[in-house]
């Protein structure tokens, strides 16, 4: 992969955060009955940093879980042995759920968390959070709240680097190669 364009920054993810978070609180009328579940792994970076950031805002330290969508995708066969590292230690039933992941793109895992919640309980409503959306979406799945909306082709990858696993925080747009847009 070859890297294209740097599309933000630590200074522009830190502001995506700080927007989206005040349209959740402004969306949800305040923090009241709301969870924030991230989809593992650098979803789960983000959505701690909303959660942090409502605490700082409203005093309101909101529930708070990451979820593993592994057993819920549709293009792997469902693996029997694969032990959900979701932790969500908190009932969802009857409440509002903002789901939080970096990339939205096909809108598979985002399908695939709506499931994995839906296993565990019966919110009252789900919300999507996505730092990137890049289109080219294959399911009617649309995000609620948007850090950057970023046309892409195809042949491209974005990929979202956060301190806490990369240990810098950007997002890059990088073109694949023959090669690789062979093997997917
Ligand atoms: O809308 P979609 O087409 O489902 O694509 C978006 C998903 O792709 C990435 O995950 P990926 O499967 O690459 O795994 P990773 O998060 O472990 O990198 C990203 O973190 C999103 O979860
Ligand atoms: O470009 C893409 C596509 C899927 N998931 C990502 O994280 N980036």
């Amino acid at each position: 992969m070859e890297q294209k364009a740097i599309i933000m920054d630590e200074s522009a993810i830190r502001r995506a955060v700080a927007r989206i978070t005040y349209e959740i609180l402004e969306r949800n009328r305040g923090a009241e009955n709301l969870c924030i579940v991230g989809i593992l792994s650098r979803g789960v970076v983000l959505a701690e940093r909303i959660a942090r950031k409502i605490y700082e805002l409203e005093r309101a330290e909101v529930e708070f879980g990451a979820l593993d969508i592994t057993p819920f995708r549709d293009d792997r066969i469902a693996n029997a042995t694969h032990s959900a590292k979701s932790t969500i230690h908190f009932p969802v039933q009857d409440k509002r759920v903002v789901i939080v992941d970096d990339v939205l793109y096909t809108g598979r895992s985002c399908r695939a968390a709506i499931d994995a919640i839906l296993a565990i309980g019966r919110p009252q409503c789900m919300q999507l959070a996505v730092l990137v959306d890049r289109g080219h979406r294959e399911l009617p799945i649309r995000p609620d709240y948007i850090g950057k909306n970023v046309p892409t082709a195809q042949s491209e990858t974005v990929r979202v680097s956060v301190r806490e696993i990369d240990g810098t925080d950007c997002v890059v747009i990088y073109q694949n190669t023959d090669a690789e847009m062979r093997k997917e």
